[in-house]
């Protein structure tokens, strides 16, 4: 088990993530006191019922004070309108981090409130569920998957060093990258995917009233992974596309592109061209498995670490 890496870490917003992170910090015992808050009184609420967080606070402002590391964990929309409440209360020396799932916009809408002598590292684990609020965290959700940190140059590497560590101690591995390619990966890996499948479980809902509900009654593996997926909470979803715009809208033109030239094979009976393409996407997932990555549903995007 590894020591304390902060005496007192403040959680801003207590939904999947920020629970997930408390019930991890707590069982490697990696800070002294986790201090949480929420903006609804119901949440906050439900966080004291469950014992979610050594203490719970009712404002923003009084959950920072004292922390030495502060953990923005709102919808990537919000967090401009969080950091401006907090920023007055920040400790000297305190890091501030965040957890959301677009960076740039992140470290736009944040940093300018970031005070002299405050460190910020943005960052973001590579680790979700589509289920969202205070109960739905739990202690392994980044065991073995990544959490990509995005320091500013010339962050102290104190500072990095020891959020690195607090990650690590949660069972992520940790690496750096810069804001904007980490938005453009995110795009491709992510977000476009979402939206896609957002968008073929609103056709197929589209087609319930024809094929009166047998799309639902014989929904096959691969649209069960879709209607899971477009479960996601909508609030952080479209926070992700108007945060992550260019790259998302970029990501998307190829995919139509693609889409239209296989719709123009299956349109003309071009068998080779779909047995090429499929061949090739084939060889790729199977790439991710022998270069380590853990492929298994429902854990695609895990480190592999052992044999
Ligand atoms: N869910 C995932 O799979 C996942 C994975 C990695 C990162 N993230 C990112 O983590 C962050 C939190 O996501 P989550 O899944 O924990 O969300 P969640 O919906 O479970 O919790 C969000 C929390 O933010 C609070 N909140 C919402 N709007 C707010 C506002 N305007 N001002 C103040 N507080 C507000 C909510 O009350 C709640 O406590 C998001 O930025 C998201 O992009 C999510
Ligand atoms: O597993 C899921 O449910 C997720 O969608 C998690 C997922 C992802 O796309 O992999 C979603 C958003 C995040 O920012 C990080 C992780």
């Amino acid at each position: 088990m590894s020591g304390p890496v902060y005496d007192r870490v403040a959680l801003i917003g207590l939904g999947l993530i920020a629970s997930s992170m408390f019930w991890a910090i707590r069982k490697a015992g990696l800070a002294r006191e986790v201090v949480g808050t929420a903006r609804s009184a119901e949440t906050r609420e439900t966080a004291r019922e469950i014992g979610l967080c050594d203490r719970v606070t009712d404002t923003v402002a009084e959950a920072v004070e004292g922390a030495d590391l502060v953990v923005l964990a709102v919808p990537v929309g919000a967090m401009g309108a969080v950091a401006e409440a907090m920023a007055p209360r920040l400790a000297p020396g305190a890091t501030v981090t965040d957890v959301g799932s677009v960076k740039r916009a992140v470290v736009e809408a944040v940093g300018p409130h970031i005070p002299e002598g405050v460190h910020f590292i943005p960052g973001h684990p590579l680790a979700g569920t589509e289920h969202s609020g205070p109960r739905s965290g739990f202690a392994t959700l980044f065991d073995n998957r990544w959490c990509l940190l995005v320091p500013e140059p010339g962050t102290e590497p104190e500072a990095v060093a020891r959020l690195r560590a607090l990650w690590e101690g949660m069972g992520a591995h940790v690496e750096e990258m810069d804001a904007d390619h980490h938005d453009l990966v995110l795009a491709v890996t992510s977000h476009a995917p979402h939206l896609i499948a957002y968008t073929m479980v609103g056709v197929a809902d589209d087609l319930r009233r024809v094929t009166d509900s047998e799309v639902i009654k014989y929904s096959a593996a691969g649209f069960r992974d879709f209607t899971r997926i477009a479960a996601s909470d909508p609030t952080m979803w479209r926070d992700v596309f108007l945060t992550n715009k260019d790259a998302t809208l970029e990501i998307l033109g190829r995919f139509t592109e693609e889409l239209f030239a296989l719709q123009r094979a299956i349109r003309t009976g071009d068998g080779e061209m779909l047995h090429a393409y499929f061949t090739r996407t084939r060889a790729i997932r199977r790439g991710i498995i022998e270069a380590g990555q853990d492929t298994d549903a429902p854990d695609f995007g895990r480190v592999k670490t052992g044999a």
